[in-house]
């Protein structure tokens, strides 16, 4: 790429040697740092060293699975608007609609990672992940003149539209952290982080400002993508859906869905794993060696970037065999995924640390609306997976939805 060397990694013993890396000399790579510098700064998801040890170590402790299994009736409770709305619109329809299921979706994922960041001041956050979402569209196409020249400051339009959002959303963080009381939430973390090191006022802003965009780009969007893919393809197969709604229905028994139920959903867990075999919402995996490393018994120079292409690896016939392109959840049942040939959820030391948030909250909204429609894919679905910094569909998800048969209502 110009004069950046990218080093392509597909070979699993590699990736092993990647994954079990924990050495603060292989970080994330440089590569669009300027083009990304608006959605990103120096938060949690591209930062390096010691600045990123010490934003995991808060940011990670907010999202340890006993934290997560006490959130899940929020999540139950953010995913009411969208079912009353299907309801509701089934209803006037006469029995079933069609719907594109994406904004709605997004709706959920939004309020889920609001509620968790803002706590009571949710509904402010939500507004905010709006701008950053302009934000995302504004650079999600590389920024060639600032990574050419690395100056940032040209007063492109694009460069304007993306500097205007930047200060608004870092204006209407500050306005939710001088009002936040002594509520315990995720901003409270990070602010209390903020103020107890030795940095100046303006740095301890941008730490809170560049890490709630970080968890708001790395929390919202790729759940609800992964969403919208799962729901296609339970769509299109029929016999999946039925299995997942029976199991729903066995392990509930008409209780509302807790963290406990979650636990015991073999099958819509499986689903939820091959949807991100085959949509894997980060499409690469990238890093830089900071420092010489060798891995697999490849020497990597200091400097040089490392691309692991996700996808390639998930349709590998060599290592998932020959049904590799079909839709087969089953492939999950016995064995652990293949460690290092699966990462829906990234590599070693940076791998994701809202896993098991993100598990949670996909079970619940998927087995709530498995429990009450069936869902066919629609003939209006265009089928366009885009990657968009993430791969998302591109015309959105279209459903056909009808009411399962003695669900109760809302
Ligand atoms: C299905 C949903 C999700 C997918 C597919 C996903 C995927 C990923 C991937 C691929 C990475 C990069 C890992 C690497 O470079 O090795 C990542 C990092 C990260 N994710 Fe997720 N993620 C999801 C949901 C979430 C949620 C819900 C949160 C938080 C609430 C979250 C927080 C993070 C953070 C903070 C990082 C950066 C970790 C670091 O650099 O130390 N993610 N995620």
């Amino acid at each position: 790429m110009g004069n950046v060397v990218f080093l392509h990694v597909s070979r699993p013993d590699v990736v092993r040697d990647i994954n079990l890396c924990v050495s603060l000399d292989l970080g994330k790579s440089s590569y669009l740092k300027a083009t990304h510098e608006p959605l990103f700064g120096g938060g949690i998801l591209k930062s390096n060293g010691e600045a990123w040890a010490h934003q995991r170590k808060i940011i990670a402790r907010e999202f340890f699975l006993d934290k997560v299994k006490g959130m899940v009736d929020l999540m139950v409770d953010s995913a009411q608007t969208l079912l009353c709305s299907w309801e509701e619109r089934i209803d006037k329809n006469g029995g079933n609609v069609d719907i594109k299921i994406d904004d709605d979706i997004r709706a959920y994922s939004a309020d889920v990672i609001s509620r968790t960041c803002f706590g009571s001041s949710y509904i402010k956050g939500k507004n905010i992940f709006l701008k950053i979402r302009e934000l995302q569209k504004a650079v999600s196409k590389p920024n060639v003149l600032a990574e050419m020249t690395g100056l940032r400051f040209f007063p492109t339009k694009r460069n304007k539209q993306a500097w205007e959002l930047h200060k608004q959303v870092h204006k209407l963080i500050l306005e939710i952290v001088k009002e936040s009381g002594e509520e315990r939430n995720l901003l409270r973390a990070i602010l209390l982080s903020a103020s107890s090191s030795k940095v100046d006022l303006a740095e301890a802003e941008n730490f809170i400002v560049d890490n709630c965009k970080s968890i708001y780009f790395a929390g919202y969007e790729s759940t609800a993508v992964t969403a919208a893919w799962c729901l296609m393809l339970l769509g299109l197969h029929p016999e999946w859906q039925g299995k997942v709604r029976e199991e729903v229905q066995e392990v509930c028994e008409g209780r509302p869905v807790d963290s406990q139920s979650l636990q015991k959903m073999k099958n819509l867990t499986m689903v939820i794993q091959e949807t991100l075999r085959l949509y894997p919402a980060g499409a690469f995996v990238s890093r830089q060696a900071l420092q010489e490393l060798k891995f697999g018994g490849v020497h990597i120079p200091k400097g040089v970037n490392i691309y692991i292409p996700v996808s390639t690896m998930h349709l590998d016939p060599n290592l998932w065999g020959p049904d590799v392109k079909d839709f087969n959840p089953e492939r999950f049942s016995n064995a652990q995924p293949q460690l290092h040939s699966y990462l829906p959820f990234g590599a070693g030391a940076r791998t994701c640390l809202g896993q098991g948030f993100a598990m949670a909250e996909l079970k619940t909204l998927i087995s709530l609306i498995i429990s009450k429609f069936v869902l066919k894919l629609s003939p209006h679905y265009e089928h366009s997976p885009t990657l968009k910094l993430i791969v998302e569909p591109e015309f959105g998800v279209d459903l056909t939805l009808t009411r399962v048969q003695g669900a109760h209502r809302h």
